[in-house]
């Protein structure tokens, strides 16, 4: 079977993208091959996922009609240098790292060849068919190429495609965006136990919460404003407890800790490998390392 397409780095996000891809039949298992250096991700998706996992990223990508680059970010040079030599010029190179640039995987792959790359940013809801996936073109990727990318993901996901500089904003929001809502959930179990709940109740009680208050918003119901309108009742105890929220100042929080995570995308690149770009920023990076 034809080499469809190459994981290199088949860690958690990478399976959530390859059991979305296989699900939906885009591609079938024997058209698809796995490169880790971790025997354990290797048997996981040998064994589990079904798809043929191997140790050399150089071997994965021989022959390979398009790259999925799933290590993370810190890694993302290492991987790109041992590929670079063996990938076929016309490989389709799709990359979900944090932070790192469509122009600096362009550049570490060099060889004098205008490499076709798709950023994206997509999310761990994948795994259970409800993920969100930021897309962005590099500089010689063209509409066949975002077509061909868009398959891979929609599976599993929605996908929109914007501009380069706008992932860092979509990794603020949907990229880790999960991990605010089970942190979320979280603390709901901890109010629970402390109102005098056992931890099964209140666990049971959050979560279901959190399941079916996520089903509600859909884009044909009712705006996020108005469905929390529809449980506050005036003077009630939903507007005692937002009420709470907002005097702590949580909006404000969440706006900052959004930025944040937007920071972060935007300096990882940066960190993870240093060099790869220019400025003031970089200067104060390289400084640290
Ligand atoms: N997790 C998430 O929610 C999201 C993650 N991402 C991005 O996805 C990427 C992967 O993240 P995630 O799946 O969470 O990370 P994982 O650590 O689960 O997966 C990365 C895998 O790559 C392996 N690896 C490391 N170096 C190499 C190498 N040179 N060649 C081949 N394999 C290698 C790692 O092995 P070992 O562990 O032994 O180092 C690991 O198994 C990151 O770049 C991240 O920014 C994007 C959106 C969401
Ligand atoms: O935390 C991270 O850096 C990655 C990117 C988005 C979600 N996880």
């Amino acid at each position: 079977m034809p080499n469809e397409l190459a994981i290199i780095g088949a860690g958690n996000m990478a399976e959530a993208i390859v059991r979305g891809i296989l699900r939906g039949g885009v591609l079938a298992a024997d058209q698809l091959v796995a490169a880790d250096i971790s025997p354990e991700r290797r048997a996981v998706f040998a064994d589990k996922v079904g798809v043929r996992a191997v140790e050399s990223n150089v071997e994965a990508v021989a022959g390979a009609r398009r790259v999925l680059l799933a290590v993370k970010p810190q890694m993302m040079k290492a991987a790109l240098e041992q590929i670079a030599p063996g990938l076929p010029h016309d490989a389709l190179l799709v990359s979900i790292a944090a932070g790192i640039s469509s122009g600096f995987i362009e550049r570490s792959l060099g060889r004098g060849i205008h490499w076709r790359v798709i950023r994206t940013m997509p999310n761990t809801p994948m795994l259970m068919g409800h993920g969100m996936v930021g897309l962005a073109r590099g500089q010689y990727a063209t509409a066949d190429d975002v077509a061909d990318a868009r398959r891979l993901f929609e599976a599993a996901a929605e996908v929109i495609e914007l501009d380069e500089d706008k992932l860092h904003a979509v990794t603020a929001i949907s990229g880790s965006g999960p991990a605010y809502f089970f942190f979320l959930v979280e603390q709901m179990i901890k109010a629970g136990v402390e109102l005098g709940l056992s931890r099964e109740q209140a666990y049971r009680l959050a979560t279901r919460t959190a399941y079916g208050a996520a089903a509600m918003m859909t884009p044909d119901t009712d705006s996020p404003e108005e469905l929390r309108r529809k449980v506050t009742s005036p003077n009630g105890t939903t507007h005692a407890a937002i009420t709470h929220m907002e005097q702590a100042g949580l909006p404000a929080i969440v706006v900052e800790a959004l930025k944040a995570a937007d920071r972060r995308s935007r300096n990882w690149g940066c960190e993870a490998v240093p060099g790869s770009c220019s400025g003031r920023l970089a200067v104060f990076l390289d400084s640290r390392l």
